[in-house]
């Protein structure tokens, strides 16, 4: 049974449509990345996940409760957009009183704290921290009490590189517990490697919703080829090739998807020539970009 059952649902604001008839389901242990531009609807179907904001139609199970209950909230973390806590708290106490609402132990809090790399700064005002740190504190509390749905809003804006490698590896963690996770990014080049399905809205319609294998399936965009080889055999492999330069030892070659082992074939059969092969299927990125025009140009 999912975690997360979205059936349907549309949200207008008088005779404005923000969400339109949007269903997605987020499994136990299932990390998904809900994409798109600024004001598709993201933070509109978390607020109306998690009961902030009344739905006009369709319906929203909560593993099994009505979004807002207090069934619902209990087995629910959340992190928002623009994370705020008490700036005379230290960390330590921020997260103590987290853990007393969720009726969790003081030692899992401590613990979480080393975890998400704040030990050192635990007993210091949390209006000392940088962003980085407060949305450390962030994470702690939605991961504090292991809930079975996270719901993650931008979590790693304001994160440097390696914090956003650890706070993904801290998501990984409570996914391999069970935990299903929702999160919302901009961040596409992280997201790739780090969820199991990416689902992309465009103007309140959900246009994509599957595994980035699949979806890379459905859009069938090129994908790409450098082959690199010495400042004076890159002419013959040009010629043999074809493709386009791109400098004095390497050249750039595209193929549809099901054309990859035959262009393969014909690069490692020129030989030793070859210096160097670098094969990109199409990123996130331009995934998120072939979705979102196909949505544009339907309407
Ligand atoms: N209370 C409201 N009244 C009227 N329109 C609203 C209200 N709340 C949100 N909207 C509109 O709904 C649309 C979706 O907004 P939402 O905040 O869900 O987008 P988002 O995908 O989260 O964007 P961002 O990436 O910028 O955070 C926007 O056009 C926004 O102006």
């Amino acid at each position: 049974m999912p975690a997360l059952k979205i059936e349907h649902v549309i949200k207008r604001h008088g005779t404005l449509e923000t969400v339109s008839d949007v269903s997605l389901n987020v499994e136990p242990g299932e990390r998904v990345a809900l994409l798109g531009h600024n004001g598709a609807g993201k933070t509109t179907i978390i607020k109306m996940v998690l009961g902030l904001m009344p739905i006009t139609a369709g319906s929203i199970d909560v593993l099994g409760h009505a979004p807002g209950t207090a069934a619902a909230r209990k087995q629910t973390g959340y992190l928002p957009e623009s994370v705020a806590f008490h700036g005379a708290l230290t960390g330590r106490e921020q997260l103590h009183h987290f853990a007393r609402l969720k009726s969790t132990s003081l030692k899992a809090a401590d613990d979480l704290l080393e975890r998400v790399g704040l030990a050192h700064a635990a007993d210091r005002r949390i209006r000392t921290y940088s962003k980085g740190m407060r949305q450390r504190i962030g994470l702690a509390q939605v991961v504090l009490g292991q809930p079975k749905l996270a719901i993650l809003d931008e979590p790693t804006s304001g994160l440097d590189p390696v914090s956003r490698h650890e706070f993904y590896d801290i998501v990984e963690e409570l996914a391999n517990n069970g935990s299903a996770v929702m999160l919302s990014s901009h961040a596409l080049t992280e997201l790739e490697l780090r969820t199991d399905r990416i689902a992309i809205l465009s103007k309140g319609q959900l246009v994509a919703n599957d595994s980035l294998q699949k979806l890379r399936d459905l859009a069938s965009l090129p994908i790409k080829f450098k082959v690199t080889a010495s400042n004076d055999t890159i002419e013959g492999v040009n010629q043999q090739l074809g493709g386009k330069r791109v400098n004095c030892q390497s050249l750039e070659l595209m193929c549809a998807p099901d054309q990859k082992i035959g262009v393969l074939s014909a690069i490692t059969a020129l030989g030793p020539v070859v210096k160097d092969v670098d094969v990109t299927p199409a990123s996130l990125e331009e995934l998120y970009r072939h979705f979102s025009n196909v949505e544009e140009q339907t309407k």
